[in-house]
C-alpha cells in the first residue's frame, strides 16, 4: 500500500501534473464524489473547482488528466487520430458492444461504418414526412387530452414519447404509439432513469455491470432496482431484433434501407458481429442515446421559451410569418433557415449539455500541451478529456452562461479573439466518435419545436427553477433534484 502510494505521488509519469494530492493517491476520491457526496454525480463540478485552483490541466485521479482549455478540445476530439476510449467504461451503460461503448478504435470504426449511412443528411431528409406525422400526432394529443381538458402536461414525458416513436420507427419499422399513452408515460422514461442510475456504480466498479447481467432477476430486483428497467428494456430489444432477423431470413416484408436494424443485419459486418448479444447492444445504444438527448434538448428549449415573454413573442412572430397556416408545416430545408428558431435550438443544445460526464480518449503516443508558463508532455496511454459542461459554461465564451440567450447565436457570432462562436458548441462532440445521430436529432428537434410552438401557447404549472431545472448532479446527462416530477405546463 505504502509503495503504491509513494509510486502514485512521486514516481508515476503523471506525478508532476497539478491537482489535489488525494485525487492522485486514490480512485476512491472520485468514487466519493460520484456516489456518496450530496446527490452523487458531483465529480464534474469538483473538476471545475480543481481547474479554478490548479489551472487548465489537472490530474483528476491516479491515471487520468482533464484539460479545460477550449483551444485544446479539437486536439482530443479529432478526426485525424485513432484514439481509443478507456476499457473500464465499456460496461457503463450495460451494452459493452455498442459503438458508444467500444474502446478500440479499429473495432469502433468497423461497427460505426455499418450504421453511418442511416444517419447521413440525405437519408434523414427522406424521413421528414414520418417525423412530421409523429409531431402532428403529438399536437393532436395535446389538443384533445390536455388543452381541451385543461390538464397540465409533463413536457419531459411528452418529448420522450415523441422521440421514442420516431426512434423505434426508424430503428425497427415499428409503431408503438407511445404518444397514445394517457399521460405520455412510455416505458423509456423508467428505462432512461434506470440507465442513469446504474451508470456511476458501473463506472466506479466496472465488474458490476457484467455481474448484474449474470444474476437472476429476483436478486437484481433486491440489490439494484434501477437495473430491472434496464433488463426489461434489453429484453424488449431482443424481441425486436428477432423479428428483424426473421424478416431478413424470410426475405419478406422489409426494405434494408428503411430501418437501421435491417440495415445492420444486411451490412458487411463479419458474422461474429451479428450475434444476438452484440445486436442487442447496438439497439440499446441507438435507442438509449437516440431518445435521452433530443428529449432533454426539447424540454430545455420549451421551458426557457415559455418562461421568457420576449423570447416566446420573437419566436412566435418568426413562426407565424413563415407558417401562416399552422396546419401547413414548412419543409425541413426552410425550417433550417429560420434564424431565431435556429438560435433557440443552438442555445437549448448549449444549456442542455446532454452528455455531462467526461468522455476520455487515449492516444498511443505522447501529446504536448502548452500553458502560458510551460509545456507538458502527456504520456502515451493516458486517458485525457475535456467535458462539454465546462466548455458550455465557459464565462469568457458564453457570458452569463446559465441564462438562455438565443441572441448570442444570431448574425455569425464571434468570440473576443474573432473566432466563430460555433467552434465552441460541442453538444454533439467532435472527431471520430462524435454523435452519429446528429442529423436525425436536429430534424426531430426542429420539426417538433416549430410544430408545437406554432400551434400552442404554454404556461408553466407548478414548476420551479430550483427544483425542476437547476442542474445539481451529473447523472451522465445533467440532472435535477431527485424530488422533481418534471417540468409541467398548461396548454393554451
Ligand atoms: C440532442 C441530441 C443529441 C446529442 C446532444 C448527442 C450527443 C452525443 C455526444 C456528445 C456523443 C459523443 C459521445 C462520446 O464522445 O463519448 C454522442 C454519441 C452517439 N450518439 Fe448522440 N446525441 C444526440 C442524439 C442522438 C441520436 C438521435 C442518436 C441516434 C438515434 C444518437 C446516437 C449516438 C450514438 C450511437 C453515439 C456513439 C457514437 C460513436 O461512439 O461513434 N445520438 N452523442
Amino acid at each position: 500500500m505504502v509503495a503504491l502510494a509513494l509510486y502514485r505521488l512521486f514516481l508515476s509519469p503523471l506525478a508532476h501534473f497539478p491537482g489535489p494530492k488525494l485525487a492522485a493517491l486514490t480512485g476512491w476520491y472520485e468514487t466519493y464524489y460520484e456516489i456518496l457526496n450530496g446527490y452523487g454525480g458531483q465529480f464534474t463540478f469538483r473538476i471545475a473547482d480543481m481547474h479554478r485552483q490548479h489551472g487548465p490541466i489537472v490530474r483528476i485521479n491516479p491515471w487520468e488528466l482533464h484539460i479545460d482549455d477550449p483551444e485544446f478540445y479539437d486536439t482530443i476530439y479529432t478526426l485525424r487520430e485513432a484514439f481509443d476510449k478507456p476499457v473500464h467504461l465499456k460496461w457503463r451503460f450495460g451494452s459493452p458492444s455498442g459503438i458508444f461503448s467500444t474502446p478500440e478504435h479499429r473495432l469502433h470504426r468497423l461497427r460505426r461504418i455499418s450504421q453511418e449511412p442511416f444517419f447521413a443528411k440525405r437519408r434523414i431528409n427522406q424521413l421528414v414526412p414520418e417525423i412530421q406525422a409523429i409531431a402532428d400526432r403529438m399536437c393532436r394529443r395535446l389538443q384533445e387530452s390536455f388543452k381541451r381538458e385543461d390538464k397540465p402536461v409533463n413536457l419531459s414525458n411528452m418529448f420522450t414519447s415523441y422521440i421514442a416513436d420516431v426512434t423505434t420507427m426508424y430503428s425497427f419499422n415499428r409503431n408503438f404509439d407511445y404518444l397514445g399513452d394517457k399521460n405520455f408515460e412510455s416505458p423509456f422514461v423508467q428505462a432512461i432513469k434506470g440507465f442513469k442510475d446504474i451508470a456511476h456504480p458501473c463506472t466506479q466498479f466496472p465488474w458490476l455491470g457484467w455481474f448484474m447481467q449474470q444474476l437472476p432477476e429476483a436478486v437484481v430486483r433486491y440489490l439494484q432496482p434501477p437495473m430491472l428497467s434496464v433488463q426489461d428494456f434489453q429484453r424488449s430489444m431482443r424481441l425486436l431484433i428477432r423479428d428483424a432477423q426473421n424478416d431478413v431470413r424470410n426475405g419478406s416484408n422489409f426494405d434494408a434501407n428503411r430501418t437501421v436494424m435491417h440495415g445492420i443485419l444486411t451490412s458487411n459486418l463479419p458474422e461474429e458481429e451479428l450475434s444476438i448479444d452484440k445486436l442487442q447492444d447496438h439497439a440499446a445504444g441507438l435507442i438509449g442515446a437516440g431518445i435521452a438527448s433530443p428529449q432533454l434538448t426539447l424540454t430545455t428549449a420549451c421551458y426557457h421559451i415559455i418562461s421568457d415573454h420576449a423570447i416566446r413573442a420573437a419566436l412566435r412572430k418568426e413562426l407565424e410569418e413563415a407558417m401562416p397556416d399552422p396546419d401547413s408545416p414548412l419543409p425541413l430545408a426552410q425550417l433550417e433557415k429560420l434564424p431565431y428558431l435556429g438560435a433557440c435550438i443552438e442555445e437549448a443544445l448549449r444549456l442542455a449539455v446532454c452528455q455531462m460526464a467526461r468522455s476520455p480518449r487515449i492516444a498511443d503516443h505522447p501529446i504536448l500541451y502548452t500553458t502560458s508558463d510551460r509545456t507538458y508532455k502527456i504520456p502515451s496511454g493516458t486517458p485525457i478529456s475535456s467535458a462539454t459542461w465546462h466548455m458550455h459554461h465557459n464565462e469568457t465564451l458564453f457570458p452569463s452562461s446559465f441564462t438562455f440567450q438565443p441572441s448570442r447565436w444570431l448574425s455569425d457570432p464571434r468570440t473576443t479573439s474573432g473566432r466563430s462562436l460555433r467552434k465552441y458548441m460541442v453538444a454533439f462532440g467532435k472527431g471520430t466518435r462524435n454523435c452519429i445521430g446528429m442529423n436525425l436529432a436536429k430534424a426531430e428537434i426542429l420539426i417538433g419545436l416549430s410544430t408545437l410552438m406554432r400551434s400552442f401557447d404554454f404556461h408553466l404549472f407548478q414548476t420551479s427553477y430550483e427544483k425542476d431545472v437547476r442542474v445539481v448532479r451529473d447523472n451522465m446527462a445533467p440532472d435535477v433534484r431527485p424530488d422533481s416530477v418534471g417540468i409541467r405546463a398548461m396548454v393554451k
